[in-house]
């Protein structure tokens, strides 16, 4: 099954449109990872078996594994969700973009070495910077298009041509001529509702990553209206440190599961 398969069943399968992101912080680790040389892998192993039940995909943010040196851990995380929790998927989030003959060696890294189901990609090279990875048919590759940070507006709205913002023509570029395998959603942060609706509007079905709702402060209603697809889903919808550290206690599993619940029945709420 592709990516965009295992996406739509796991939408249908747990009536979920969440997403839970896996950015650990050992600093935020319950007290009981202290001095445990394996803490990165087995707390995100213990998010992953608590919130599975609730989640439509996993989103391990890249960064926050290699800057500890912990590439070893992220490869068995991903491992461990494809062996326990078959059927969902996992989105790579490490927004690569570099020439061609180099974008090639990322999507060996996203795909091969971690075997994600899908990554995110920087579009600002060009479409041969992110050819190599739409190669990858039976593999998403998801799009910056319109980001949750402050300054996303800084070169995302600027102005193009027609006096529209640059965002909207990434968006309709990578609906109308990017996405020949069928294989590409876009990113477009919750904390921008309005623009949500505009790229929902250019492109259709085509899924999009939505990161921003909790710790950034996204508003779920907002965002679930105005960029839902046609049937209701069409959603990514993606928390980390909300569900990571609801608690830091030992009860840190059933708290995460908890709020990954609570976005879910959030959601659903609007759709
Ligand atoms: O526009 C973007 C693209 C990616 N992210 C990533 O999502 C998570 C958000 O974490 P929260 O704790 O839920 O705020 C993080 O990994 C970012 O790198 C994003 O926030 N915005």
């Amino acid at each position: 099954m592709d990516f965009m398969q295992a996406l739509r069943r796991r939408w249908a399968d747990v009536d979920s449109l969440v997403c839970v992101g896996l950015d650990p912080e050992p600093s935020r680790f319950p007290h009981r990872f202290a001095g445990d040389d394996d803490a990165v892998f087995r707390f995100c192993r213990d998010i992953v078996d608590a919130t599975a039940a609730h989640a439509c995909a996993f989103k391990p943010q890249i960064a926050h594994f290699a800057a500890l040196g912990a590439e070893a851990s992220l490869e068995r995380l991903i491992a461990h969700v494809h062996e326990v929790h078959p059927g969902i998927p996992v989105i790579l989030d490490s927004k690569r973009g570099d020439i061609g003959s180099t974008a090639r060696y990322y999507a060996t890294e996203a795909f091969g070495r971690y075997g994600a189901d899908a990554v995110t990609a920087n579009p600002y090279l060009g479409r041969d910077s992110v050819q190599p990875f739409l190669d990858h048919a039976d593999r998403g590759v998801v799009i910056l298009c319109r980001t949750s940070n402050p300054g996303a507006g800084d070169l995302q709205d600027l102005p193009v041509d027609d006096g529209k913002p640059l965002y909207q023509h990434v968006a309709a570029k990578i609906a109308g001529e990017w996405n020949g395998n069928g294989n590409c959603a876009l990113v477009v942060g919750a904390t921008w509702p309005e623009q949500l609706r505009e790229v929902r509007a250019i492109v259709g079905n085509m899924p999009l990553l939505v990161p921003g709702v909790g710790a950034q402060g996204g508003d779920v209603e907002a965002v679930v209206s105005n960029a839902k697809s046609a049937d209701g889903s069409g959603l990514v919808i993606s928390s980390s440190r909300a569900i990571l550290y609801a608690s830091s206690g030992d009860d840190y599993a059933d708290a995460a599961a908890r709020a990954a619940r609570d976005l879910r029945d959030s959601i659903n709420r609007y759709r």
